[in-house]
């Protein structure tokens, strides 16, 4: 497409100067401008070789010469060549500076003639061999067109310049090609204006490679130029090109370089993004590219056939990148969903998080009103319990009950010594032959009768068991002849109920009611053991290697007796 717009550009450009040539410009006009271009051109030249070899060395040559100054001032040869050798250093082996350096013959027209021969002849084949256009010998004489050598000097001047910015100066003028016919003078033949030039030109672009495969079609484009121009000059005589049409030429010519070079540097520019990218175009065949893509760890090799014969390929390569770009929209919108559950979890986890730090909060306001609570309540329970305990003491560390066991069946008509009974004391008759009196009296806490309930002598008991909790050492006991009703007081009959249980299972009853209400307070532990006094021998009731084990003795007429911890009964 760049190509096409150049050569459609340039191609425009050789048309319109040819018909404003032919058609729009009058012939006096046209002779006017050729003469003032002539001498423009005629003025830059002159003004770039003085200012290449100084004022001293260009003495001979005026600022703005006219034709025949100009052709005189170079006659010698000798700034030309300077100037040539300063640009292309040692192009000119010899320069012919003075007439005696040459031969010396007293005719200085003569000896002009020849050193301007050598010199011109040097200069001749210097640039042919840097394929720049030069002029013709008979051009410096009189009669000779100045502006060839107008032509040459100002090629030499775009040479310099290009050199000078790093270009390759001679690729304008074909500047690598070898002398073809060195040692000859360069002559541009008179049917050929600028002909020779540009087909050196267009020969030179067409294997000029500013990147290997990538200006194929490069000559096309010079090809449209060239025939163009030549369309346009091929019937055309020397003397019928003017001036101006050869410095249109020479401008197209450098507007076109000029484009080319943009056009080939945007090539590099875009081949290096594509190289970048992972594209890479390599040209295998005519009309055949492969392209080579490489994104991230997949290389695709694609070879792209240019032809409508391999259609069906393009559509199948289609067809899987248009799979692979679903394939990852897809997974894209997957990503998208679990970040949005994830922030979704995110939000309801901070949530629960400031919930469960808000009820951890209250619960702690909550406890903290509990354990105050709990702390009264002990303080109230601790108060409570020494004033019980107090009530307990006030009542008798040591208590003594008498209880009067009802006659057995069968000795119902026996007389009682039991004369009265109160409810602390009781009076018993005694027999008068062993004194005055016949009764006497007794004192004990509590004195329960013949109709007694276990109940009732229970009751008396009870504030005891719950000393014991509260850590008090207790001792119930029974004492009194055999057949008086001990075991029947501290256990019950044989045949046991609910209400005639006796005061230890009571107690005990009452001793694990207690522990189990506490038990959210206070942390109990109960144990057992029973032993027998008999004979005032101690024995072991639940030693089980049948050898009883012995208590030190102890002087108790009891049958046998059962401690509990801190609770004992004894009867
Ligand atoms: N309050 C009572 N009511 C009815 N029966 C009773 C009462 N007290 C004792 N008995 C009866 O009297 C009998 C003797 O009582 P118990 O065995 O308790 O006497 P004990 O003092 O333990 O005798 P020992 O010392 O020989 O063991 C038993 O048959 C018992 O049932």
């Amino acid at each position: 497409m760049a190509e096409g717009m150049v050569s459609f550009s340039m191609a425009s450009v050789v048309e319109d100067v040819l018909q404003q040539h032919g058609t729009r410009v009058s012939d006096v006009d046209l002779a006017s401008r050729k003469a003032e271009e002539a001498a423009l051109r005629r003025y830059e030249a002159a003004g770039w070789l003085r200012k290449m070899v100084g004022v001293v060395g260009a003495k001979d040559l005026p600022a703005e010469p006219s034709e025949e100054e100009f052709r005189l001032g170079l006659r010698s040869g000798i700034i030309l060549c300077n100037v040539l050798n300063k640009i292309q250093p040692g192009a000119v082996p010899k320069v012919v500076e003075s007439p005696g350096d040459s031969i010396i013959v007293p005719d200085g027209a003569a000896l002009s003639a020849y050193q301007y021969f050598e010199n011109v002849r040097n200069f001749h084949v210097a640039m042919q061999g840097m394929g720049l256009p030069t002029f013709e010998a008979s051009d410096l004489e009189q009669g000779g067109k100045s502006a060839r050598i107008v032509n040459c000097v100002l090629a030499l001047k775009s040479y310099c310049e290009r050199k000078q910015v790093g270009a390759n100066g001679s690729s304008k003028f074909g500047g690598n090609l070898k002398p073809s016919n060195s040692g000859k003078y360069f002559v541009r033949k008179n049917g050929e204006p600028f002909m020779n030039s540009l087909s050196r030109s267009q020969s030179l672009n067409a294997d000029q490679n500013l990147n290997g495969d990538l200006v194929h079609d490069q000559p096309e484009m010079d090809t449209s130029l060239s025939t163009l121009v030549r369309a346009a000059l091929s019937d055309k005589k020397p003397e019928e090109v003017p001036t101006l049409v050869e410095s249109m030429l020479s401008k197209v010519m450098e507007e076109f370089e000029r484009r080319l070079a943009n056009h080939n540097e945007m090539m590099k520019t875009t081949i290096k993004d594509m190289a970048d990218s992972g594209v890479s175009l390599t040209k295998t065949a005519p009309g055949e590219v492969k392209v080579k893509v490489e994104e991230k760890n997949v290389t695709q090799v694609k070879k792209v056939e240019q032809t409508h014969g391999n259609s069906s390929h393009d559509e199948e390569l289609k067809s899987r990148l248009l799979r692979q770009r679903t394939l990852f929209d897809q997974q894209t919108r997957d990503v998208q969903e679990l970040k949005h559950c994830l922030r979704t979890t995110r939000a309801g986890m901070q949530f629960m998080q400031m919930k469960y730090h808000e009820e951890f909060c209250n619960l702690g306001k909550h406890l903290h009103g509990l354990v105050h609570a709990a702390s009264s309540y002990h303080k109230v329970l601790e108060e409570n319990r020494k004033l019980y305990n107090q009530v307990q003491d006030l009542k008798g560390s040591i208590r003594v009950y008498c209880r009067v066991r009802p006659f057995l069946p069968g000795a119902m008509h026996r007389s009682s010594t039991v004369d009265h009974i109160e409810e602390g004391s009781i009076s018993i008759v005694t027999s008068s032959k062993y004194g005055k009196e016949g009764r006497r009296s007794f004192n004990f806490n509590q004195v329960f009768g013949p109709s007694a309930t276990q109940e009732e002598v229970f009751a008396d008991t009870r504030p005891l068991i719950r000393s014991v909790l509260d850590g008090y050492n207790v001792c119930i006991f029974a004492y009194g002849q055999t057949g008086s009703g001990k075991t029947f007081t501290m256990s019950g009959p044989r045949e046991l109920t609910e209400q005639s249980q006796g005061v230890n299972y009571r107690a005990l009853s009452d001793l694990f009611f207690l522990s189990e209400q506490r038990k959210d307070t206070f942390y109990y532990e109960v144990s057992v053991q029973m032993i027998e006094i008999y004979n005032e021998q101690v024995r072991d009731l639940l030693v089980t290697d049948g050898l009883s084990r012995r208590y030190p003795s102890q002087s108790f007429n009891f049958c046998f007796c059962l401690f509990m911890h801190i609770l004992s009964f004894i009867y």
